[in-house]
């Protein structure tokens, strides 16, 4: 997985959702997916580790050897273990078999080294494309914060279908000031009380604010526009409001039906682009648009090695479209919830500030985020929502999210 997540560019999803771990047992598939993560994560580290024994850089897959096995006398891996499987999966190539040598001299030597030094280095930065616009928009202070929070992984947020508060109570976690559940050490979600019975699905605490502050009636007709996997569309159906979830992809929508399903949730669900959506008018809409998503990145640590940021002039662009489409689609006085899983102002505030340019009458409802749980320090000047990964820093941080909730006039 990390030959291709590095060498191909490929996502960590993408290759779990085809296949790569399901020859595995369930215990074995965990640890590669956690050994994956970890090492992308601590990836620089690794690299630092492994720069002060090797001078010529060996081929890709001999060097994901070293930092997953690197990673692993890191974390107090056993090192007689961890050295011995590195060298047998180093044989298992043809070209890979003449590097044994080098994995299992380096190693050795990092055994002695890792447990002392790991923490001596750096906190691993974000790449370039990223770092430098988020230095821009938010100083150093901040980008430094993120990277803290990126390095340190997330925990589970749960939302309640219905009581959070017995939610909390039923899987020993704690309730998040904005209502959401948090478990630090879940184990199996599907083993969680209540998982069966569809009592709650998981959803990052930030990624469930835009659903509160858009705040849906019994009895409206509200759309999701980029519906899947549908953890907002759940939010929606469970408020008693008549939910239509729609999005572009066929088999990401097998996921929110699967999801009402398990929930007793009831949606109505479409396949199909956004921007050719005739349907409406609607009381309200939830635009959760596609983005860079550089705010997922504490559960997403493949995503600056798999990207490259040459896609978000685009994604930007489609953005824009549908944010114009999606108010064509409203009743007059009806509301838009327009929100990214983005850390860059260009995917978030600057939509915000310029779709006021081009819409007369449209205006952004600022006591809408006078909610529990949100700081009035995170309020924009435009009056949307910044949340950054290195917000609640003493609770397990949050994902980064940009939300505004504008009204078209009546
Ligand atoms: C950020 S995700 C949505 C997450 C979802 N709202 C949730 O809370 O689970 C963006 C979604 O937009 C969908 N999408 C991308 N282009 C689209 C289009 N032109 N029309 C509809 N959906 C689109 C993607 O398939 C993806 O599922």
């Amino acid at each position: 997985m990390l030959d291709k997540i590095t060498g191909e560019g490929r996502m960590l999803q993408d290759l779990l959702a085809a296949g790569a771990v399901d020859r595995l047992d369930p215990a074995d598939r965990a640890r590669a997916q956690r050994l994956t993560t970890q090492t992308l994560r601590a990836m620089e580290r690794a690299d630092r580790l492994i720069s002060r024994h090797v001078k010529k850089k060996p081929p890709l897959t001999i060097r994901n050897i070293l930092r997953l096995a690197t990673v692993e006398l890191a974390y107090g891996g056993d090192a007689h273990g961890v050295v011995g499987e590195a060298v047998t999966l180093a044989g298992e190539g043809q070209r890979s078999q003449n590097y044994k040598g080098l994995v299992n001299a380096v190693l050795r030597k990092i055994a002695e080294e890792a447990p002392r030094s790991w923490n001596d280095l750096r906190v691993p930065r974000l790449p370039g494309w990223l770092r430098g616009p988020l230095l821009d928009a938010y100083g150093p202070g901040a980008v430094n914060g993120m990277e803290a929070a990126h390095f340190a992984g997330a925990p589970l947020d749960l939302t309640a279908k219905t009581d959070a508060a017995a939610l909390a109570e039923a899987t020993g976690g704690t309730l998040l000031p904005s209502g959401s559940v948090r478990l630090t050490d879940p184990g199996q979600v599907s083993a969680l009380p209540g998982y069966a019975e569809g009592a709650f699905w998981v959803q990052d605490a930030a990624a469930a604010m835009p659903v509160r502050i858009l705040d849906p009636k019994p009895g409206e007709n509200v759309l999701d526009l980029c519906a899947a996997p549908g953890g907002k569309t759940l939010q929606i159906a469970a408020s008693g409001a008549s939910a239509t979830a729609l999005d572009l992809s066929a088999q990401r929508m097998q996921r929110v039906q699967e999801n009402l399903e398990r929930t007793g949730l009831a949606a109505s669900c479409e396949t199909g682009d956004a921007l050719r959506h005739t349907g409406g008018p609607y009381d309200a809409i939830l635009l959760d648009a596609p983005c860079s998503a550089t705010g997922t990145l504490r559960r997403h640590p493949d995503l600056p090695f798999a990207k490259d940021g040459s896609d978000i002039g685009r994604l930007i662009t489609l953005q824009g479209e549908m944010l114009d489409h999606a108010l064509s689609l409203l009743k007059p006085g009806g509301r838009l919830m327009f929100c990214t899983c983005s850390l860059l102002p260009d995917e978030g505030e600057c939509h915000v500030e310029e779709a006021l340019l081009r819409h007369e009458g449209l205006v952004v409802d600022r006591e809408a985020l006078a909610q529990p749980g949100i700081d009035p320090a995170w309020i924009t000047e435009e009056g949307g929502l910044r949340l950054r990964p290195d917000y609640w820093a003493d609770q397990g941080g949050m994902d980064g999210f940009y939300m505004a909730l504008l009204r078209k006039p009546g």
